[in-house]
């Protein structure tokens, strides 16, 4: 199976603050991987490293054939293989959907305003929003306007997707729907890295559990491990279970 992102030995600090203490893990082709773990516990971190938004002290990241490390690093080339989308969703709130999602087409990948606002529509479709194609973000509930940010990437043709707490800022109801769509992404073949409290999700779709404690992966396995966790500090974290 071909690996795209692979995490070796990865140390971080943030002044004398060592978040990330030697962490590795692999992600393969069509893979989901949900990363769990207490509030501190590097997730995040170790999310943003991998898109190169966070430095690494010590360790190797390999992403989508991109050798972080190297001084040849195309950050361009990776930013666009890589998709993030963030708790907050960022959008232009002077630009309609269609505009917000088709705008980095024209900027980064040069498409011109025709064929930027075709494959615009065909992901907001996507996402289950075709019928707000023209509305803005003012216009838009917290769940519409994150399934707009997930547009947005997707519309770059992104080989490896990274969530980080993308629902953490939205009511249960809203939630449902954005994690559907990363749902029906996981379906469709996407790889995908998701960091989330949402532990049914993570047991539902993910193929690998990574669970972080103390800057460490400290437990990962199949969803099994969140059924019947090896180590008291999962079995704590889970608590009355999912
Ligand atoms: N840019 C930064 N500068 C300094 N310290 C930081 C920075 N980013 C994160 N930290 C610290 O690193 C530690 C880990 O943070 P991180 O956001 O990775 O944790 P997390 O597991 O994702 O937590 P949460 O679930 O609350 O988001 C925390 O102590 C945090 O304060």
């Amino acid at each position: 199976m071909t690996t795209v992102v692979k995490v070796e030995d990865v140390h971080k600090c943030f002044g004398a603050n060592k978040v990330l203490n030697g962490v590795s893990f692999e992600v393969s082709k069509g893979q989901v991987v949900a990363i769990i773990g207490r509030s501190g516990s590097g997730k995040s971190t170790a999310l943003r490293c991998i898109d190169r938004l966070e430095s690494i002290d010590s360790g190797r990241i390999t992403v989508c054939g991109h050798a972080l490390h190297s001084r040849k690093l195309n950050l361009k080339k990776l930013r666009t293989d890589v998709g993030i989308v963030f708790q907050s969703y960022n959008l232009f709130p002077h630009l309609n959907v269609e505009q917000n999602v088709s705008l980095a087409l024209r900027l980064v990948r040069g498409k011109s305003r025709s064929q930027a606002a075709q494959t615009a529509r065909r992901v907001i479709s996507q996402v289950g929003l075709a019928d707000k194609m023209h509305a803005y973000p003012e216009q838009l509930s917290g769940g519409q306007q994150q399934r707009v940010a997930i547009a947005r990437s997707l519309a770059m043709e992104p080989q490896l997707m990274l969530f980080d707490e993308v629902t953490s800022a939205l009511d249960p109801q809203l939630t449902g729907e954005v994690l559907q769509v990363m749902e029906s992404l996981a379906k469709g073949g996407m790889t995908m890295i998701l960091v989330t409290h949402e532990m049914s999700f993570a047991a539902k779709v993910a193929d690998q559990i990574i669970y972080m404690h103390e800057g460490k992966v400290h437990e990962a396995g199949d969803a099994g491990i969140l059924r019947k966790p090896r180590t008291p500090e999962l079995q704590k974290f889970i608590g009355g279970g999912l």
